[in-house]
């Protein structure tokens, strides 16, 4: 029988993240990830090696892309012989990814792997119109040139607006603001506390970078050496100027302030047994020690789209026998600032926690001054899958600089689900 071993965090890579149709405009996915892995190896000296295994994957990927991750490791200075797969679970990618890693060292199964992802909105896979796609298939199916000309003659000039991938969700056809706006107005979360949660990311951010916090987390790209969405000059009154974006009336209250922008980026996070990082004396961070994923019912119960996390936390909260204070890091992903506060809201609301999340008592609130305390994806810019990759590492090394203690993570992802962690060092 396997033996459950501990996973040790040693490090993460990333790029600089970067607001779309910007600094990486013109770089795929490929590229991109290829350069957050390069990074990592570089960083941990793996040139040559063959890891257990590379898990990653992009929310939005071209078709061209099938294997996404195993075409990266053949464009690394990695060992061929790594195998690689892509996995895509929203906004919660990069994290499951990590856990699916961290789940097969523990078992034994493999002794360090890679987790990460990556995503683009600047290089979105446009597809072809679905009247043409169907054209173009019964001409490739045609068996003489008579019958392929019969199809493509069908082709009409309507046949030729492109299928452009919608950052919404496809049961509602509401975007993820729409759906986010309608959570704030649910949970009555003031347009003032949005901003706050935002102004607080750029200035946690702006002071990690100040304090060389990233400088082993990140290599630059493209002539990028910072994530270009962070805002050195901003201010409560800027913020407070902006107009609402989801919902443009009086009671809108998501801005392009307090949301994330579309972002292009990518991040890798190196995991292992304590041996494996004994043997090359890789020092360890922390280690991942839970994780637990939920999905709500958004359809026919009404459920809040980006509510999933809070779910995800008694559940994980109980196997683990912690409670939501017993944390000395909070690292909840900014979706949007109105998630963060929805999220939290819920975990102190006696009624929901009774009625929807099936506990006694309440979760209670967090000391909010452990909340994402060196910037979250507000500043940073969100690749979606690429985010659980910047988070755990960055609480990683959070923790790793405190000597000692326990993290939460806690990321929101479309679909009506969403990924929670618990890493520690002792
Ligand atoms: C997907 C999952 O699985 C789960 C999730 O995480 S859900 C979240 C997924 N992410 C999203 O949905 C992305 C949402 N974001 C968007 O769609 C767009 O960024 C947005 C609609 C919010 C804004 O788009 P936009 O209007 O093009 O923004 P942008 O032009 O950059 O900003 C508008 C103005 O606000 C200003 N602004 C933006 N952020 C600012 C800030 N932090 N401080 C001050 N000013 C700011 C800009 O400078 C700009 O001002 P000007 O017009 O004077 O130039």
């Amino acid at each position: 029988m396997s033996q459950i071993r501990r996973v040790a965090i040693i490090g993460g890579n990333r790029i600089p993240f970067a607001r779309s149709n910007g600094a990486y405009a013109k770089a795929s996915n490929s590229q991109m990830l290829t350069a957050a892995l390069e990074g990592l190896v570089q960083r941990f000296n793996l040139a040559g090696e063959r890891v257990g295994e590379v898990v990653a994957g992009a929310v939005l990927k071209h078709s061209r892309d099938f294997n996404l991750t195993r075409e990266c490791v053949l464009s690394s200075s990695l060992a061929p012989e790594t195998p690689a797969y892509d996995i895509q679970q929203a906004c919660g990618t990069g994290l499951e990814a990590a856990i699916l890693v961290a789940n097969k060292i523990a078992l034994g199964q493999i002794d360090c792997g890679i987790a990460g992802g990556v995503d683009t909105t600047s290089d979105a896979p446009i597809g072809v119109n679905e009247k043409l796609r169907q054209i173009l298939l019964e001409a490739n199916r045609g068996k003489t040139t008579g019958d392929k000309v019969k199809a493509l003659l069908k082709i009409r000039p309507s046949h030729l607006a492109p299928s452009i991938p919608q950052n919404g969700e496809p049961r509602t056809g509401l975007s993820m603001g729409e759906h986010c706006e309608l959570m704030a107005k649910t949970w009555q979360i003031p347009r003032a506390e949005q901003d706050a949660l935002a102004l607080a990311s750029h200035q946690n951010m702006a002071k990690a970078y100040a304090d060389g916090f990233h400088a082993d987390l990140m290599t630059p790209f493209m002539g990028l050496e910072r994530d270009n969405n962070l805002r050195a000059d901003i201010t409560a009154e800027k913020l407070a100027g902006l107009k609402p974006c989801f919902d443009r009336s009086a009671s809108g209250t998501l801005t392009p302030g307090n949301s994330t922008p579309l972002t292009d980026g990518a991040s890798m996070v190196l995991l292992a047994s304590e041996e494996w990082a004994k043997a090359r004396k890789l020092p360890v961070l922390a280690y991942l020690t839970f994780g637990e994923a939920a999905a709500v019912d958004f359809v026919k119960k009404g459920e809040g789209l980006l509510m999933a996390p809070a779910y995800a936390m008694p559940r994980m909260l109980e196997r683990a026998g912690l409670t939501l204070q017993d944390f000395d890091f909070y690292e909840i992903h900014e979706a949007f600032a109105a998630q963060v506060l929805c999220t939290l809201k819920a975990w102190e609301d006696p009624a929901y926690c009774k009625d929807k999340l099936g506990l006694k008592k309440p979760l209670g609130s967090i000391d909010r001054s452990k909340l994402n305390v060196r910037g979250s994806s507000l500043a940073a810019g969100h690749p979606f899958a690429a985010t659980g990759g910047r988070i755990l590492a960055s609480l990683a090394k959070q923790l790793a600089e405190k000597g000692k203690g326990r993290g939460l993570i806690s990321i929101c992802a479309a679909g009506g689900q969403g990924v929670v962690a618990i890493v520690e060092r002792d």
